[in-house]
């Protein structure tokens, strides 16, 4: 039996850091959602009583230090698998991004091995072990839209957000995530009002929406990439109603309601980065099958 998942990409509409914690993680409140730009995985059984990654891409390791190896090694351990699998990841999603393009994909391992292995595993169950993995993983393993608290591993389900298109851009930079949170000074963070995003999400304001979009590691990644806020301004100009980096970047995100503004925005974008997007905001946990 050959198991194939999508793994699609997140952003975050909203990210703020309450605190640093003594285990050295910042106390994160953020909103997440999936957009359709997707990892494929294939997850076929083996032979022999190994763990093999296959990607085409050269930025993807395919060894432990893949994510979706980690997955795969951390449910066979758990349960006493004995068998082997192949995972074959076609990459969508740029790498190191702050798209959790990796996370997703462990994410989606892990979905895939609970049906190849039959272990009836609930989301929440899988979401426990994602967390051991990264912040990002339990998110992932439900997809849709969430409020993520604790390190980000602590998922509230949230309406989808209103329909829109999504435009990312990601400079050729690839983002260290742990150098931007020790880069963040907590004194003069900015807080963005999550309560008023979670309302707008509730009350279905596109505009609302927009309005409350706001990023703490935006500025931290700015100071180190000052790409990031070129393409912001681009994002601007060309009629994005809303421009936010996502995660600890360096990709950015614009959202607009009209298609014919959306391919705008998509052209010019071109000129200035080589990775450039247009999609559609997945938004609900059932769109990932
Ligand atoms: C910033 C975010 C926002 O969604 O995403 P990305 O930009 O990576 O996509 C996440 O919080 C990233 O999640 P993830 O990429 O899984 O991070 P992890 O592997 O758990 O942690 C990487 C490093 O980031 C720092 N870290 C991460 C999460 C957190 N709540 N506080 C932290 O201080 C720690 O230094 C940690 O060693
Ligand atoms: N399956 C994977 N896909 C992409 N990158 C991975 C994967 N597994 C591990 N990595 C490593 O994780 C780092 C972060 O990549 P990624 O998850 O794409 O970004 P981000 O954390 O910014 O969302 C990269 O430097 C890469 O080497």
């Amino acid at each position: 039996m050959r198991i194939l998942e999508k793994a699609p990409a997140k952003i975050n509409l909203v990210l703020d850091t309450l605190y640093k914690r003594s285990d050295g993680f910042h106390e994160v409140e953020m909103i997440m959602t999936t957009v359709d730009l997707a990892d494929r995985i294939e997850i076929s059984p083996l032979k022999s009583d190994e763990i093999r990654i296959v990607s085409e891409n050269r930025f993807v390791p395919n060894d432990h230090r893949n994510l979706a190896y980690q997955a795969a090694r951390l449910i066979k351990n758990t349960y006493h698998i004995r068998e082997g699998v192949e995972i074959y990841i076609e990459k969508q999603i740029p790498v190191a991004a702050g798209l959790a393009g990796g996370s997703s994909d462990a994410a989606a391992v892990l979905r895939g091995l609970n049906k190849l292995w039959d272990l009836e595993l609930s989301l929440e169950e899988l979401a426990v072990i994602g967390a051991e993995i990264g912040s990002d993983v339990s998110f992932c393993v439900y997809g849709g839209t969430a409020l993520a608290t604790g390190r980000g591993e602590k998922i509230k389900e949230l309406p989808a957000p209103p329909s829109c298109w999504v435009i990312l851009a990601k400079p050729t930079i690839g983002v260290s995530t742990q150098t931007v949170y020790q880069n963040l000074n907590l004194d003069k963070v900015e807080h963005p009002d999550v309560q008023r995003m979670i309302q707008a999400l509730h009350d279905e304001s596109y505009e609302g929406m927009c309005e409350e979009m706001g990023n703490v590691l935006e500025p931290i990644t700015i100071q180190l990439h000052s790409e990031v806020e070129q393409i912001k301004s681009h994002m601007k100009d060309f009629g994005a109603d809303a421009v936010l980096m996502s995660g600890s970047g360096p990709t950015v995100f614009g959202l607009t309601q009209q298609e014919t503004r959306a391919q705008r925005i998509y052209n010019g974008l071109r000129g200035f980065c080589d990775e450039v997007y247009i999609v559609r905001m997945l938004g609900t946990r059932s769109l990932l099958d």
